[in-house]
Parts: structure tokens; sequence; C-alpha cells
């Protein structure tokens, strides 16, 4: 029990007072955990435990019929939600090298978590971790484990999740969102109604890629212009490569190698994204390696280079905010009536104001719930067996959080499939009563996102000066538009709004 409570304290010094009394739920919860075991006696005790042998799941060749012949290749949140009901909240999947646990209920990740340890590790990167041996170079926060990670992290965390040290950003952000709001106005003139804005994600994704490179490079890249610049384009054209070509590198084996072109090309595109990065941006190596680490983990694989759609988790959510409330004039209206309330004369917003806006971040909240722009998470455990759910794991098993399945479901949220941001304002009747890692959208423990706090500024702010000047509509008979996955959930078609001025 001892070391139940003392994990729930370590936790609850990383993510802070505010959530107190989550963590006295944890520290109660763990005190009747089958988790709450000596885990270094763990290998003693595993006989007492199923093993991963013993899971449900799918074989290889039924994995194989659910991608490729039901259709759930680029529908895998869905997935999630079917095997779930079909194999139940744990269930083993194996495709290619790959062989994972998933769990798929709130107390399951918590499970999971509580035995992250003190490094936690989200997945093996054995193909990013060799270029950079290959070249001599750092990993950066996103590959790196162990020690080094956590004194990256630790530098980090202070001046990333502070809100004080991130309200420093405000100046920048509002520059970008001027300049959003100046593109917004532009291509709704230029079209032939004069309100309507075509796939509205695409022009987001500039602005999200506009904004953190703002903040991390200190400069502009030029994604809202009219001509986007070569360089911007080149780095943006690299970024893509690698990430298309990092599945392919580590499904097929090392000596394929000399066979197939992948490789070459996967180091080629690293070597341009470090090339770009420092000649562009001015940036050191060392400064590189931790920008580059950040901007890839959201960049959208597929992305087209002709027209760069650079998939960030902060336009992606507002893409999918504004479609609702287009959709719900209702939930448009009031949130509208907060805004004016706050900030009244379309007075520019501060983080100050922020604070007194808990409808917008309801509507936030809800969008990433339904939403959650990773649907599903992963955990490697690298320096203990585990236990979950009576099966006992030995090191090295890759955990498959399933965050999209867990905030889909109606145990926590009731009518899962609506958009209801009033179940997440205090004193409000509607409010769920729900699991704390029932949606968790920037993950949780020491290696949640640590760009939380940067994400929701830019979207408040994005989200409350559009708002401010114009009220959306969805065309007359517009279609309803589902998410699919691409790593990130992204909507599965171009999402067309109006954009109507108000007064
Ligand atoms: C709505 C926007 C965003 C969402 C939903 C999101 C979500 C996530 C999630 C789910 C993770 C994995 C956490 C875990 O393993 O427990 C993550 C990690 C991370 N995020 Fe975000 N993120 C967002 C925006 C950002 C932004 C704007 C930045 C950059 C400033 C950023 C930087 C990072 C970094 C560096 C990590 C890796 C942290 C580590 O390994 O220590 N994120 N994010």
């Amino acid at each position: 029990m001892l070391s139940s409570l003392v994990k729930a304290d370590r936790l609850a010094s990383h993510v802070g007072k505010k959530y107190a009394p989550f963590y006295e739920f944890i520290a109660r919860t763990l005190k009747s955990q089958p988790g709450d075991v000596d885990l270094h006696s763990a290998t003693s005790i595993s006989g007492n435990y199923k093993t991963i042998d013993d899971l449900p799941g799918p074989s290889l060749a039924t994995t194989a019929y659910w991608l490729f012949v039901k259709g759930y290749a680029d529908k895998s949140h869905a997935m999630q939600v079917e095997h779930k009901r079909l194999y139940g909240p744990i269930w083993r999947s194996r495709f290619g090298p790959f062989d994972v646990v998933n769990v798929a209920t709130a107390e399951l990740i918590a499970q999971v978590i509580r035995q992250e340890g003190r490094y936690p590790v989200r997945t093996d990167l054995p193909h990013w971790k060799e270029y950079r041996d290959m070249r001599g170079q750092a990993y950066g926060i996103h590959v790196d484990t162990g020690p080094e990670w956590y004194r990256i992290r630790s530098a980090l965390n202070p001046k990333m999740l502070k809100l004080k040290e991130v309200a420093a950003y405000a100046p920048i952000i509002h520059e970008v969102v001027s300049d959003l709001l100046q593109r917004v106005e532009l291509l709704r003139l230029r079209s032939p109604d004069q309100v309507t804005v075509k796939d509205l994600a695409s022009e987001l994704y500039k602005f999200g890629f506009e904004g953190i490179s703002s903040i991390l490079f200190e400069t502009r890249l030029g994604c809202l212009q009219e001509e986007i610049p070569t360089d911007t384009l080149r780095f943006i054209s690299a970024v893509n490569d690698m990430l298309a070509l990092s599945e392919m590198v580590l499904f097929f084996p090392r000596w394929t190698r000399h066979i197939f072109p992948f490789w070459k090309r996967f180091v080629q595109a690293w070597d341009d994204l470090y090339d770009v990065g420092m000649l562009k941006f001015n940036v050191c190596i060392r400064d590189a390696q931790y920008i580059i680490s950040i901007l890839v983990i959201y960049i959208h694989p597929k992305m087209k280079i002709t027209r760069p759609q650079v998939i960030l988790g902060t336009s992606n959510t507002l893409s999918w905010t504004l479609y609702h409330l287009a959709r719900d004039a209702e939930v448009q209206n009031r949130l509208y009536n907060e805004i004016a309330s706050v900030c009244p004369n379309k007075e520019l917003p501060t983080a100050e104001h922020l604070t007194r806006m808990p409808y917008m971040k309801a509507v936030i909240k809800e969008t990433l719930r339904i939403y959650p722009v990773v649907p599903g998470n992963g955990r490697l455990t690298v320096d203990s067996e585990v236990i979950v759910d009576n099966y006992w794991f030995p090191k090295k098993t890759q955990f498959h959080l399933c965050h999209y399945a867990v905030s889909h479901d109606e145990s926590n949220f009731p009518e899962p499939e609506c958009f209801v941001p009033d179940r997440w304002l205090r004193d409000n009747p509607s409010r769920s009563q729900h699991h704390p890692y029932s949606s968790v959208p920037f993950g949780v423990g020491v290696r949640a996102c640590v760009g939380k706090r940067v994400a929701e500024l830019e979207m408040y702010f994005a989200l409350s000066r559009l708002m401010q000047h114009y009220e959306v509509r969805t065309e007359e008979g517009a279609p309803s538009i589902h998410p699919k996955t691409r790593t990130l959930l992204i909507p599965s078609k171009p999402i067309d709004l109006q954009f109507i001025p108000r007064a």
C-alpha cells in the first residue's frame, strides 16, 4: 500500500494541486487494486496470474480481414470499439512485427499508467534512434528514454506547462490568429456566395503549423501567405517523406535495406529536415533536434507537398469544434454570448479573460472527447513486469491505450456520440460522472503532452476571435462528416463552412 501512495504522490507532484481530489481517488483505488503488488517480486507471483497467451484477440488473418476487407484500415478508432465489444476490455492483436495488448476501459488505462515507472516509454522507435546514432545526434524529447528524456522533460515542464510562462506567448499567438482572420476574410470574399470557406481544415492546419513554429523558431514560416516560401515547402515535404517512410522502414527487416530504397530515402528525408531546419530557421543542431521532434509528432504523414496540409492537434480540434458549432445554433449562441460578455466590443482576449470563459473550455473538452486527436496511445513496459486485470506481463510488453473507445463509452458519457459541452460544466445537472481517465486527449502521467497549455491557449484565442467576428453555418444539405484515422483522427472529407460577419 505504501508503494501505491508513493506513486499517487509522485503523480500529484507532476500534475499539480488542481487535481488533488483526483489523486485521492487514485490513492483510494490503488489500495484495493490487483496492481498494488510489489513489482519486484512480480516474477515470483506470476504463476497466480494469467499471461498474454491467455488473452482473447484476433489472429493475424482476422486482423488483415478487418483492415483490408471490412475496410477498417482508415477507421482503426472504430475498430477499437468493435473489438472491445467482441473480445472484452483487454485483448491482444498481432500484425507483422507488432504484438500489442489493447486496454479499453478507463480503469485498465489507469492500471497501466500507475505501473509505467519513472521513465515511461510510448513505443520503441529503433529506426529513428538508428538515424541519430548514425549522424551522432542526440535523440530529443520524443525519442529519448530513461534519464536523458527525464532531463529534457524536467527542463521543459516549467516553461511549457505553467500557465504564467505560457501566457507570455499570447502576443505571438494573437499575431498568427490575426493572419488567420485575414485569410478567412479573403477566402470567403473570394467565394461565389461571398461567405463559404472551402476545406476549412486545411487552412487551420496551416494556422497550427505557423502558430507552433513562430513560438518555437521565433520566426514566421509564411504558411498563411498566398505564396508559401520554398524553404517552408521543402521543410514540410521532408517531414512528409520521413513520416511516410517511417512505417515502411519499421515493417521490413534490416536485411532488406539493400533491396528496397526505403531506408536510403528515410535517411535523406531526415538529412533534409536538419539542413533546412538549420539554414532556414537559423537554429543550432540541439535546438533543431528539439524543434523537429516536437513538430513531427503532429504532422500528418499523408499531407500533399503541392498543397501543404500540416495536421497539428490544435487545428484539427478547431476544425471539429467549428463543424459542430455550425450545426448547433444554441451552443454557438451560448458560446458567443459568453465571449461577448467577457470581452465586449471585440476586445482582444487575454489569458485572464479566459479564466472567465468556462463554457468555451467545455466546448473544447467535448470536442476532444469525441475526436481525441491521438485516438490510441502507447506504453512499452521497460523497467518491470506488470499486472493488469489479473494478467501478468513481462518487460517489453507493448500496451495500446484505446482512448477513443474509452471516451465513447456510454457508461462514462451517456449518449456518447452527441456533442454536449454541458457535461463538463460544474454544478450542471447534466454533468457526467466519469472516471478521471475516461477522456485524456493529452495523455496522462509524467510523459503526457508537454504542449497542452500552448495548445489550449492557441485554441481559445483562435476560437474566441473567430466567434467575435463571424457566425459559422453549414451549407444547405451539407453531409455529416465522420472521422478517419491516419495515425491521428482527422475529418474524412473537406469541411466547408459559411462565415457570416457579425455586426
Ligand atoms: C490539441 C492539441 C494536442 C493534443 C490533443 C496533444 C496530444 C498529445 C498526446 C496524447 C501525447 C502523448 C502523451 C502520452 O504519451 O501520455 C502528446 C505528447 C507530446 N506532445 Fe502533444 N498534443 C497537442 C498539442 C501539442 C503541441 C502544440 C505541442 C508543442 C508545443 C505538443 C508537444 C508534445 C510533445 C513534445 C510530446 C511528447 C512528450 C514526451 O514524450 O515527454 N503537443 N501530445
